[in-house]
Order: C-alpha cells, then sequence, then structure tokens
C-alpha cells in the first residue's frame, strides 16, 4: 500500500490527475485499452476538471480509454446527485472519447436488471484476464462507506457477485455498486480522500481493527494489484 499524503483539495486533484495521465500513457504504450471505474461524490470534480483541460487532456489517447463507474445513485441521468452526470458534466463531455467506451451504471432500467447487465458487460470486458480494471478510482464518506459499501450493509460482505442494487434506508432510495470481489482484482485501486470529516473514519479503515461493516473501505484489498491512498492534511490529521 502507498501512502501519498498532500496539503489540501487542490493539490489532491493535481497530483491524482498527473500520475492518472502517466498510468494512462504507460498502460496504453503496451496494451491497446485503459479501462477506469470513476467514483461519485464531490471529491473527483477538480480532478475531472483538470483531466479534461490542455495539457492533460491532450496526452490521453481517449479513444482507448474505457470508462465504467464504481456505483450510482438510483436516480435520472438528468438528476445532479447521479454520479454519471457529474462526469459526464465535469469530464466525458469535455474530451474526445467514444460514446461505446462509456459505460454508465443505468437507472432507466429496474435495478436488479440495471446491475445484471453491467455484470454482463463487466464480464465480456474482463473475463480470461488475469485482472479486472486498470485503475478503480474510489472515494470515502464520513462513515466510512467506499463504492455503495455502507457500514451495516449485507452488500459489504458479497464475495460472488461482481455487481449488486439494493434499497438503502438511510437514502431511501436505491443505490447500485460494484462490490469487492471485482474491485479487488483491478490492477490499481486508488482511493481520494479529502477533508477533517473523514478524519474519524479514515484513522479506523487506516489503522483500527479489521471491522468491514463498520467501516467498509476496509474490504478493498487488491488480491494482485496496488493499493493507493491519496489523502489531504485534514483527513490525515488522526494518522
Ligand atoms: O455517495 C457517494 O459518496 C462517496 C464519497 O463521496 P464524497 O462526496 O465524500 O467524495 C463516493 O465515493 C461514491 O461514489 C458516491 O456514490
Amino acid at each position: 500500500m502507498t501512502i501519498n499524503l498532500v496539503n489540501d483539495p487542490t493539490e489532491l486533484a493535481q497530483r491524482a490527475a498527473e500520475w492518472i495521465t502517466e498510468r494512462i500513457e504507460q498502460t496504453l504504450a503496451t496494451r491497446p485499452r485503459f479501462t477506469i471505474a470513476l467514483s461519485g461524490g464531490s471529491t473527483p470534480k477538480a480532478l475531472h476538471l483538470l483531466l479534461a483541460q490542455p495539457p492533460l487532456r491532450d496526452r490521453i489517447d481517449w479513444a482507448r480509454v474505457h470508462v465504467f463507474w464504481g456505483d450510482e445513485r438510483y436516480v435520472p441521468l438528468t438528476d445532479e446527485r447521479n454520479n454519471a452526470r457529474m462526469a459526464y458534466d465535469t469530464l466525458l463531455d469535455k474530451v474526445p472519447i467514444p460514446a461505446d467506451n462509456i459505460h454508465v451504471m443505468r437507472t432507466d432500467l429496474q435495478p436488479d436488471a440495471s446491475m445484471e447487465e453491467y455484470a454482463q458487460i463487466l464480464h465480456r470486458y474482463f473475463d480470461g484476464h488475469e485482472q479486472t480494471f486498470d485503475l478503480v478510482l474510489l472515494g470515502m464518506g464520513d462513515d466510512g462507506h467506499t463504492l455503495s459499501l455502507f457500514p451495516g450493509t449485507e452488500v459489504v460482505s458479497e464475495d460472488v457477485a461482481w455487481t449488486k442494487a439494493f434499497f438503502l434506508q438511510q437514502q431511501d432510495m436505491f443505490r447500485l455498486t460494484l462490490t469487492a470481489p471485482v474491485v479487488n482484482q483491478a490492477a490499481t485501486v486508488a482511493f481520494l480522500v479529502a477533508g477533517d470529516n473523514k478524519a474519524d473514519a479514515l484513522h479506523g479503515v487506516l489503522k483500527g481493527d479489521y471491522q468491514p461493516y463498520k467501516y467498509p473501505s476496509q474490504r478493498i484489498k487488491p488480491i494482485t494489484g496496488e493499493l493507493i491512498w491519496f489523502i489531504d492534511e485534514a483527513a490525515a490529521k488522526r494518522l
């Protein structure tokens, strides 16, 4: 595991954007495609905006980048809470990526049907490969959740299916999510965590006993891949 400590959210976005661009360039030097799963929430917005503008935008061969999501709020694509909506607005509508390379978690299907379809797409991409995604970007909530693996929810312990849909009582909303097994088979997983509201949860995740129902982010442990954390000073204050 590698921890990159940065001063603030601005530096976090810059360091992560530069690092992702290098990773895409390196991978595409020897492989035909780069597969990335994006996260939602507020933290990735600044990162997306940097990837969407020169000089980074022009270093990336977008035609060979394939985009997925780690999780989704089950609201229409037009709703500003939709994770894919945010990614279109801050990144995907601003770069020359073919529409066929973008795989949203659909919210115009029933939740279970949407996740069954998503699992089929993922299996078509990754079956027969040693690893799944080249890169999974993750955030972490102040309750220690990542993806849509929330504390105390059954989906935290899923260890077979690659995708799940479930009703999240506390938000009165369905959630669509990748699960730990598919993320833990990725080549690289990177958490981006900023803000002092995350400090207690981050301390529990990184320094506490293994309690995944309390701190679902602890479920993320790449089997053969790398785990990288980008953390700002405020989030790291209890480490
Ligand atoms: O609800 C979600 O929250 C987490 C964390 O978001 P942040 O706003 O604290 O950065 C995010 O990683 C996840 O994709 C999203 O659905």
